[in-house]
């Protein structure tokens, strides 16, 4: 069984607007089309007309009738009532003409079948049925009774519509005759197949249609009358709603219980009829409000569409006066038959049960009553005739606004959050990242491109890479390359100074045009330096363990040093660390001294005892000495009841650090020296001398000698305390130990910052030229400073600050000239000279430049090359 009426594929937008409107809801929708179901669908035409995408398409009668056109029988075009409402008057006649130009031996007024018909009924009503007796002109109604309404099959007038009984009329007159019937109405295609009498149904539009293919101009045709018998008037009101009851009036007894149903309310009639709640004796019923409300009159009045059926069956036109009656035709029609027989075509749907119905509800977030908003947008009055729909498999579950709209705000927060997550995984990419569009125009770039190409972001958003190239911002371009060649490109770019490592990769649509460019790039030399360093991370944790001395595993214990003084000095310390003897550490502020005299303690068989540092310039003078040495109980107002020891006696069994010495009051320096002597103390108030075992280390950056000469230090202390004296150097005598230092404290900051961050080769030559006043202390405090203070992860010469760089400026222009042996002066004044000519003749373009930078004539340059030249 065919359908005759279907979805173009894909011209369907889910509208559900064919869902809602269809009355008997025969339309499922899968996988978002919508598609008639030909076992439920009454071929009403509602679907028809409410598409606003005309997606529904009407089985063609075009091809059958040109088939039987070009037949040499005899055909009859038949014409439904209706034409009066479709066209103007005084076109028929003319259409008429069309009709016979195209090939049509007669044509025929669809109202003599109505007359027919009318009087059928007329005997039928006479017999006064017990039961309500619906009728039968509309096949709409008829397959709805058939398909939905199965118990009133016996109900239904057992005669033909109109159109069969013209049909059967003009095929008795003129046997073996084809019949094509013209009309508005769909469902007439449905009940030609079923039923005898007409060969092929073509809608108004399918008949102009024929025209427009046969160039046949309805305007130029010859004006023809009607063929065949000339109806009653009252018949050719037939398609006006209840037009078959206007013409029984009359002629069989009315009652209130002849009645009218049409559109909306014919089902709502049946429902009652078929719950026995309304027994009408007869019911004049049409599925649209007349054939004038059908779907081909979609755009129509059907108030002004009805008044011209009226207005003509009255006047008729031109040439009715010369047809015959219908009763001319006696005869004939007493032997006419106009009855048929009806079947049932019941389908049902399945019914869930109720937890059925709630499993699905559930899929769209129905979960109570109040969850069900019954808004009708799927299509389905309620929420659960959707779900009774879903069960029997002819609603998507997904065909739900509010559950659409609540997924796609969470689906768009998704992408929002997608979108988020992306920008920032592509603004942190440490390798530029930018997109054009297919033309190269630049959609976004990220934080490192913007540094790469050194411009903000707003000024080449929007732009052409082209533009760039132009500019010289960066050149080539890789977009314009890959837009050109299609495919992924790497090359090298320029952009300023730096050399950029670039993979350019075109995005296709799928019609194979480039949608988006996408550009990687990485700067050559930070990648270079990037590289370097990951393999040298190895090397350089083995390289500071070799640089490193220590006896204690804590990391600011530990002495960085490469330098040969140093390593003799640390050499030293290991030795004196295995005796008590007293040392005295010189050297500037910063050297290490701290470290050192730690160092000697942790590599000391005293390293298990405590280690007491004493700066005896950061405590005030008056606390001093009870710090030091301690006290009994009420040695002074203030004193604890208990006593206190001193940090000399808390040193016992360790190391005793007089850091600063030169800076103890004289006072102090005698009690000092008296520890020094006896190893004993005693403390303030006390008498009881108390003895001490400690190991004393004292340093100072002050020059002690001068002090003891100015009558400001002890020399008896200064000799006890120098027992070994040793001086550490300044760092700008060991340059050496500068880049290992350098890369010990990144390496400790880093860690300890949690950050990753390098500093150039260029920019550590440049620190190693630097003096270093404040020693390692300032060296280790820049270290630190410029670690978290620098943006950048790779930091450069460019990022040092300006009073370091001065003493690289001073470097390049004052170079040193270092003699390591000794060799006669003459030779060494030509090897220098030679070198020097060699280094100048790189550098200038011309003797003249050569001359101006060696501070000689030019002639002297020109001879001295020849001279060069002639002993090579
Ligand atoms: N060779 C080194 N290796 C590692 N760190 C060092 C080295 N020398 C000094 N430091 C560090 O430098 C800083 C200063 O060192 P220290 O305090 O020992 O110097 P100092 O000579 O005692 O200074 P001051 O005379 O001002 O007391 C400390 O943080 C120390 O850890």
């Amino acid at each position: 069984m065919s359908c005759i009426v279907m979805t173009e594929k894909n011209k369907c937008r889910q509208c559900y607007s064919c869902v809602r409107n269809c009355p008997v809801k025969a339309v499922r929708v899968k996988e978002g089309q919508a598609e008639v179901l030909v076992e439920r669908c009454i071929s009403c035409g509602n679907c028809v007309k409410v598409c606003s995408q005309n997606a529904k398409v009407i089985e063609s009668g075009i091809e059958e009738t040109f088939r039987i056109l070009n037949e040499k029988k005899f055909k009859v075009a038949v014409i439904a009532p209706s034409f009066s409402a479709a066209f103007k008057i005084d076109e028929v006649g003319r259409i008429i003409g069309g009709l016979k130009a195209l090939g049509f031996d007669e044509v025929w007024e669809v109202a003599v079948g109505a007359e027919l018909v009318g009087k059928a009924y007329e005997e039928l009503l006479k017999m006064s049925p017990l039961f309500p007796i619906i009728s039968t002109p509309c096949p709409a109604i008829v397959n709805l009774i058939e398909k939905h309404f199965p118990n009133l099959i016996p109900n239904l007038a057992p005669l033909v519509s109109p159109m069969i009984a013209i049909g059967r009329l003009v095929k008795c007159l003129h046997p073996g005759a084809y019949v094509i019937f013209i009309g508005p109405c769909i469902a007439k295609k449905d009940e030609a197949k079923e039923v005898y009498g007409v060969d092929v149904v073509l809608t108004f539009s399918e008949m102009k249609d024929l025209f427009n293919l046969k160039n046949i101009v309805i305007n130029s045709q010859e004006v023809c009358s009607f063929d065949g018998p000339l109806p009653d008037a009252v018949f050719r009101g037939f398609p006006v709603s209840g037009g078959l009851l206007q013409s029984l009036k009359g002629r069989v007894a009315f009652s209130r219980k002849f009645i009218t149903a049409d559109g909306r309310d014919a089902i709502k009639c049946l429902e009652s009829i078929d719950k026995g709640e309304f027994k009408p004796n007869f019911v004049d019923i049409l599925m649209c409000r007349g054939c004038v409300d059908g779907p081909y009159f979609k755009h129509d009045n059907f108030y002004t569409g009805g008044e011209r059926v009226e207005k003509f069956a009255f006047s008729g036109i031109v040439g009715d006066d010369k047809r015959l009656k219908l009763d001319a035709f006696k005869d004939i029609i007493n032997n006419l038959d106009l009855t048929r027989s009806f079947k049932n075509k019941s389908v049902k749907m399945n019914v869930p049960t109720e937890d059925e119905i709630k499993r699905i509800l559930i899929h769209t977030n129905k979960f109570n009553k109040g969850d069900e908003l019954n808004c009708g947008a799927c299509g389905y009055d309620t929420c659960r005739e959707k779900a009774v729909a879903v069960y029997n498999g002819i609603a998507e579950i997904e065909m739900c606004l509010p559950y659409l709209l609540t997924k796609e705000i969470q689906e768009k927060n998704r992408i929002d959050e997608l979108n988020r997550e992306m920008s920032a995984i592509i603004e942190s990419s440490y390798d530029g990242v930018l997109v054009t569009d297919g033309q190269g125009k630049i959609l976004r770039l990220n934080a490192a491109f913007t540094k790469f190409l050194g411009v903000s972001r707003e000024d080449v958003i929007g732009k052409n890479t082209e533009e760039l190239e132009k500019n010289r911002v960066i050149y080539p371009s890789i977009t314009k390359l890959v837009i050109k060649e299609k495919r992924r490109l790497t090359l090298i770019q320029q952009a300023g100074k730096r050399r950029l490592f670039t993979t350019g990769t075109p995005i296709f649509n799928e019609n194979g045009e480039i949608v988006r460019v996408l550009i990687n790039a990485m700067d050559i030399d930070e990648y270079q330096s990037l590289t370097k360093d990951a393999l040298d991370a190895e090397k350089l944790k083995r390289y500071l363990e070799k640089c490193t001395h220590s006896g204690d595993s804590r990391p600011l214990h530990r002495i960085v040093s490469v330098s040969p003084v140093m390593e003799k000095l640390i050499h030293l310390c290991l030795r004196l660390a295995n005796v008590d003897s007293t040392v005295l550490l010189l050297g500037e502020s910063g050297v290490g001294k701290g470290l050192i005299a730690r160092f000697i303690h942790d590599n000391s068989p005293r390293s298990k005892g405590p280690f007491v540092k004493i700066n005896c310039g950061s405590i005030p003078a008056s606390l001093l000495e009870s710090e030091l040495f301690g006290y009994e109980t009420g040695a002074f107002t203030g004193a604890k009841r208990e006593g206190k020891p001193g940090l000399i006696e808390m040193a016992h069994k360790g190391t005793l650090f007089l850091d600063e010495i030169g800076d103890l009051p004289l006072n102090l320096q005698v009690k000092l020296l008296q520890v020094l002597q006896d190893r004993e103390l005693t403390r303030l108030g006390g008498i009881k001398p108390i003895e001490v075992d400690i190991r004393i280390i004292a340093a100072t950056n002050r020059d002690l000698r001068k002090m003891v000469e100015d009558g400001v230090f002890r020399e008896d202390l200064y000799y006890r305390l120098s027992v070994v004296p040793i001086t550490v150097p300044p760092l700008r005598e060991r340059k050496e130990d500068i880049e290992p230092l350098i890369l010990y404290f990144v390496n400790y900051y880093n860690k300890r910052n949690g950050i990753s961050k390098t500093l150039l080769q260029e920019a550590i030559d440049v620190l190693k030229d630097y003096s270093w006043p404040g020693n390692v202390r300032e060296l280790e405090n820049f270290v630190e400073r410029i670690l978290v203070t620098s943006e950048k992860n790779f930091i450069g010469v460019e990022d040092l600050p300006q009073y370091i760089k001065k003493s690289e400026t001073s470097r390049q222009n004052h170079c040193k000239i270092t003699v390591e042996g000794l060799m006669p002066l003459k030779e060494a004044i030509e090897m220098v000279e030679k070198q020097l000519l060699f280094l100048a003749r790189k550098k200038c373009k011309n003797t003249y430049e050569m001359a101006d930078l060696l501070g000689i004539n030019q002639s002297t340059v020109v001879r001295k090359l020849k001279k060069l030249k002639d002993n090579s």
